[in-house]
């Protein structure tokens, strides 16, 4: 079993939304690891980074990334920073991985000011960019399509990718 396609791509790339109207399109199931590991831990990230650590947030999500590489025949859209680690860097070698770029000032204001997500609470435009930084070169790495997503309909976007897996 595997997945049509992994989504990966910064916070506010549009994963877990472009993920959800990939699948609606293709006729299959979306499965998000974010809400994977919420469900594991039973309570949301912000919590789980607050009373468990990152360390814990980072291990509960390579555990729920492998799970769903291994398990899920759909749309897999991971966690932003889920590439970080070098297990779920080599699991995903095989799979189609669609890369969906996002440039620092549309990732901001999609993700806004008053972010849900734990990473981004203090001082959003530097952490953002310092996390673009240190990750860009690994979503172009591991991305075996990447698609640009700055000022795009979802719509569009979903086409797009929808082709390229049809050529793949
Ligand atoms: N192409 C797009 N154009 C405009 N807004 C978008 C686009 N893709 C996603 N969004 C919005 O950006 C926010 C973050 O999207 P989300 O899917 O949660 O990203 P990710 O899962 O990559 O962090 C959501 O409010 C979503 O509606
Ligand atoms: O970039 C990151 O390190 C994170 C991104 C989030 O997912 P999204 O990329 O779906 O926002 C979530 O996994 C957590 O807040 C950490
Ligand atoms: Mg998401």
């Amino acid at each position: 079993m595997r997945p049509k396609a992994v989504l990966i791509g910064p916070p506010g790339s549009g994963k877990s939304t472009i993920g959800a109207a990939l699948a609606d399109r293709l006729g299959v199931t979306l499965r998000d690891t974010d809400a994977d590991v919420e469900a594991a831990a039973g309570k949301p990230i912000g919590e789980i980074f607050i009373d468990d650590g990152e360390e814990r947030f980072r291990e509960m999500e390579r555990a729920a990334v492998a799970a769903a590489l291994t398990e899920h025949e759909g749309i897999v859209a991971l966690g932003g920073g889920a590439v970080l680690a070098a297990e779920t860097q080599e699991a995903l070698a095989g799979h189609t991985v669609v890369y969906l770029r996002v440039g620092l000032s549309e990732a901001i204001k999609r993700v806004g000011l008053a972010s849900a997500r734990p990473l981004l609470v203090l001082n959003p435009r530097s952490q953002m960019r310092k996390l673009l930084e240190e990750r860009l070169p690994i979503y172009e790495r591991l991305g075996t399509v990447a698609v640009d997503t700055d000022g795009r309909e979802p719509a569009d976007i979903v086409a797009e990718i929808t082709k390229a897996l049809e050529d793949a």
